[in-house]
């Protein structure tokens, strides 16, 4: 947990359980600062939406608090919707409203004069190409359209906390590029900008802070610098051949993937051992087709950390961490 003066968002032993019982956020305390970008990661059910959701009020937690500037959090509460910008994972508010209509309306609803609404609301149907939908109500677009202009909307009028919940998801590649790059130009030092997404290595460059939920328990928060050198620094090595892979490139525990079929060999070494590797990768008796070297990034963390967790699951140990 970071500690310092500036705490925007204090987080305190979260838990909510469902009716019908199932326990989603299991004890989560976090201090959030202003001026940083912080992603919430973890695998599908780890309790990523329902956090997002307790943090901008719309999910009552069942103990616990959430303080913004040191005031309890509670859903429909002006000061609430004044200071949080929220992009919800399934959007459905606003859905009669055209794109334009959208847009400008939310830029309004958080104090913004009519005429630099509107000159946002062109902006951003210009940046995130949605001017030939402008007149199209939300209802009649597409799931990555509507994504968009749900992106736009938060755009419109982006308060002291911006959370987004999986704000890429079933958006075209290019798209993705575009809003990751809004996303960068949110960051200011009064404003924290939470994310949850399964982007890892898209979300990677923008991130100050990494939070990795896993059964609904914080078990990683860090820098990806941090967490990186936590999992233990490694190099990947991944080779194509012509044919199967040769046998004995390099030693058992440091092949992370072998397909035959396409001729495929991915290796995970210690960075003092990449040098023989690769020496022995290229002097193989087979023909060579490839191969890319990379430091190993959030995924990596992101599958390293998973990993652990199941082997302390299978060991029957009760501690979490590394
Ligand atoms: N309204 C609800 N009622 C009952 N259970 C719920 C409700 N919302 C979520 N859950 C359950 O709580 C757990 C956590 O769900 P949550 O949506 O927070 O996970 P997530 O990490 O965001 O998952 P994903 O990556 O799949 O979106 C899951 O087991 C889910 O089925």
């Amino acid at each position: 947990m970071t500690e310092t003066g500036s705490t925007l968002l204090e987080i305190r032993d979260l838990v909510k359980t469902y009716r019908g019982g199932v326990t989603a956020n299991r004890g989560i305390s976090l201090r959030l600062e202003a001026g940083q970008i912080v992603g919430i990661l973890g695998p599908n059910g780890a309790g990523k939406s329902t956090l997002l959701r307790q943090i901008v009020g719309l999910t009552r937690p069942t103990s616990g608090s959430v303080r913004l500037g040191g005031r309890v959090v509670e859903a429909g509460r002006m000061w609430v919707k004044e200071r949080i910008a929220y992009l919800p994972q399934h959007p459905l508010a606003l859905a009669d409203l055209t794109v334009a209509q959208a847009i400008t309306y939310s830029a309004r609803l958080r104090g913004v004069p009519a005429a630099e609404a509107a000159r946002r609301t062109r902006r951003l149907l210009e940046s995130l190409e949605l001017a030939p939908l402008a007149g199209r109500p939300l209802y009649t677009l597409s799931g990555g359209e509507h994504r968009l202009a749900g992106i736009a909307t938060v755009l419109a009028a982006p308060a002291a906390v911006v959370a987004l919940d999986e704000p890429t998801n079933e958006l075209d590649p290019l798209m993705r590029r575009r809003v990751w790059e809004e996303i960068r130009g949110l960051k200011r030092p009064d404003r924290l900008v939470l994310l949850v997404s399964h982007n890892v290595l898209e979300a990677e460059r923008v991130l100050d802070r990494v939070v990795i939920l896993h059964q609904g328990q914080v078990v990683a928060d860090g820098t990806p610098a941090a967490l990186r050198a936590a999992v233990g620094e490694s190099v990947r090595i991944a080779a194509v051949f012509e044919g199967p892979p040769p046998v004995g490139l390099a030693a058992a525990g440091e092949v992370e993937e072998r397909d035959e079929a396409r001729g495929r060999l991915v290796l995970r070494v210690d960075p003092a051992r990449v040098p023989a590797v690769l020496a022995r990768v290229v002097a193989a008796p087979a023909r060579l087709t490839g191969v890319e070297v990379s430091r190993s990034g959030l995924e990596d963390i992101y599958l390293a950390w998973r990993e652990r967790l199941e082997g302390q699951r299978r060991g029957g140990q009760e501690r979490h961490g590394p």
